[in-house]
């Protein structure tokens, strides 16, 4: 049973490396044929020089017996043969060493594009999944070790070709040795390939914790956080985390690797004494006059270069095999799937006539007991400016996920002018929904770039992004800091220029409005935001979407009182709905929070 499976994951793996040498041989057929044909070139390179140093030797030995040097004699001509494969095998190793950098660069490249088109494609429910992060991550740090792997697969397929010249060479000669070579270097190789996969199930079951340390390092040594963990005073408390959890790691490796060097030691030991068995075999040859001078030297040469490149490949396939390994972690990532989408959907409507419309609509995250949203019957009119409030966990997001599809409802529906909004194309509806959500991303990019990015299709239309700038009052950042569109934002590279929480902002609600959406939706993204600034952006939102759909979520009552329709959430529900006039009369939950709220600021 153990055998069986061990022997399917061998067989794995090598799938695996069909499948990647498939991809090396996509990202440049021409670089991959001219490293294959060189390495051909190289391989018996090393057998012709041996063979050509004992013919020298030979002659060499006749001379000293008496015979004649003339001036262009065999002789000459078999150093200028040697010479030859000196330069031969000089030219050739450099050309395959340029063909592997090249190869190795454009494959990274290239594999680093398919995992971000890969990841563009997936449900955005798996980004939220620590397992699969385990893989993306798994699979994005690994670029240098399958880069490497190239490199290694060409080089053991030369290695093996000029191994079976020099094993040609030396069995005519003599076949005992062969043997003995290959006997002797089994337990080495056999003790090497067992740790080597025990090295790698250990660094396996690390994964999740190496991600711990990865964020503990973030959180120690971060712009992002260095503010927030110097007044804390967090730093030792990190430090202390980190250690403990990397100790452990240390401790566990340093056992593993012990015993590694122990048991290899010993092997490596009774591997010495089966070569010197063979390489005395070859002496007593020669004493005996089995062979000639020339023939001990090419014996011996070819024994000890034979010995070297057997060592060298038999642990290579154990190094080949790690990586092989590690490729499941990245065609694993490449087999999660999105899941499939109506081929081609319904255009979004243009324009909208009726609105969206919630019937009996309930979602549970998928490892969550409980209903985030339940039974939620919601109407949002062409036109209404809807704004919905309710306290942290309410289900205010996940409303807004459910209407941009991050998300399927498990229950219930969501209508767009009275059609299912499944059967709607899912990039022209996203194409027509601006959203501003509360962790709004700040494009380490240029001031212009921030805005553009909200409708790349017209990132070249200046007027556009001037219009949405002046719009949402981002330009009035230009003026008070005396820079203009192209200046780079940010802290991240040289020269870029930071801005305040409500400056971002502002950048923000231009990239929304630029993107010329029809429903635009404002995530809470005033929580950075004192009274003022907040009612400030609502107001500056709701001008924004003074001809559109749009929908406001707030925990502040207080600022969303002009909106058409104030939704209450509560525990995924509506609690209460209707205009501010309406809402206060009912005298229900939102008058009790917009009184208590009013009155912390009076
Ligand atoms: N990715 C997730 N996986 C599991 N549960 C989640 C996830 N995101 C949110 N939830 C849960 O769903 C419920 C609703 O969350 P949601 O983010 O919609 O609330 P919210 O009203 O926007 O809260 P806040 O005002 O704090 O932003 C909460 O109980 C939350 O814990």
């Amino acid at each position: 049973m153990q055998k069986e499976k061990r022997f399917r994951r061998i067989f794995n793996s090598l799938s695996y490396l069909v499948k990647f040498f498939r991809m090396v041989w996509e990202t440049s057929p021409k670089l991959m044929i001219a490293n294959s044909f060189l390495r051909v070139l190289r391989a018996p390179i090393p057998l012709l020089q041996l063979y050509v140093g004992k013919l020298i030797l030979d002659k060499i030995v006749s001379l000293n017996q008496g015979a004649e040097l003339s001036y262009f004699s065999s002789f000459w001509k078999l150093i200028i043969i040697e010479f030859c494969l000196v330069v031969l095998a000089d030219i050739i190793s450099r050309l395959t060493n340029l063909a592997d950098t090249l190869l190795g660069d454009l494959f990274t490249n290239e594999s680093a594009i398919k995992i971000m088109n890969h990841a563009s494609k997936l449900d955005f429910e798996y980004f939220e999944d620590s397992n699969f992060f385990d893989k993306l991550e798994r699979a994005k740090s690994q670029t240098g070790r399958r880069t490497m792997l190239v490199t290694q697969v060409f080089t053991q397929f030369q290695d093996i070709i000029m191994v079976l010249f020099l094993a040609f060479g030396l069995i005519i000669f003599s076949p005992i040795t062969t043997l003995i070579l290959l006997i002797a270097i089994t337990p080495t190789f056999l003790s090497e390939f067992h740790f080597n996969n025990k090295l790698y199930k250990l660094y396996r079951r690390q994964t999740v914790r190496r991600r711990l340390l990865d964020y503990y390092q973030f959180l120690g040594a971060s712009d992002d956080t260095i503010k927030e963990v110097k007044l804390f005073g967090l730093s030792d408390y990190l430090i202390e985390n980190y250690r403990k959890i990397a100790d452990k790691f240390f401790l566990s490796n340093k056992k593993l690797l012990l015993s590694k060097t122990f048991w290899g030691g010993l092997f490596s030991v009774i591997s010495v004494v089966g070569y010197y068995i063979g390489y005395i075999y070859v002496i007593y040859q020669a004493y005996n006059q089995h062979i000639t001078i020339g023939g001990l030297v090419f014996l011996a040469g070819s024994f000890n270069k034979l010995k070297g490149q057997l060592e060298v490949i038999l642990f290579r396939f154990s190094v080949i095999y790690q990586s092989t390994v590690s490729l499941k972690d990245f065609f694993e990532f490449f087999d999660v799937q999105p899941t499939p989408k109506s081929a081609k959907g319904l255009m979004f409507p243009t324009p909208m006539k009726i609105g969206f419309y919630f019937d009996n609509v309930g979602f549970k995250y998928k490892k969550s007991n409980s209903w985030a949203i339940r039974n939620l019957n919601l109407s949002i009119s062409v036109g209404e400016k809807v704004a919905v409030v309710g306290k942290n966990g309410a289900g205010k997001t996940t409303l807004v996920k459910l209407i941009s599809r991050l998300y399927e409802p498990t229950e219930g529906s969501i209508f767009l002018d009275g059609i299912n909004l499944k059967e709607y194309d899912l990039e022209d509806l996203r194409k027509n929904i601006g959203i501003i959500f509360q962790d709004f991303i700040r494009y380490q990019m240029s001031f212009g770039e921030n805005i553009t990015i909200g409708n790349i299709a017209e990132r070249k239309n200046i007027d556009k992004m001037i219009l949405a700038s002046v719009a949402s009052q981002a330009d009035s950042i230009l003026r008070k800091l005396n820079i203009n569109y192209g200046q780079l934002l940010g802290r991240r590279f040289p020269n870029g220029v930071d801005l305040s929480g409500g400056e971002w902002q502002k950048i923000a609600l231009a990239r929304a409005y630029i993107r010329e959406a029809q429903f635009l939706i404002l995530d809470e993204p005033t929580s950075a935001l004192d009274a003022k600034s907040e009612y400030e952006t609502f107001q500056r939102f709701l001008k924004l979407s003074s001809d559109k759909t749009s929908i406001i979520i707030s925990h502040r009552f207080s600022t969303v009182r002009t909106a058409d329709k104030i939704i209450v959430l509560m525990d995924g529900a509506i609690k209460e709905s209707g205009t501010h006039n309406e809402l206060l009369e009912i005298d229900g939950h939102y008058a009790e929070l917009f009184n208590l709220q009013a009155l912390g600021f009076r």
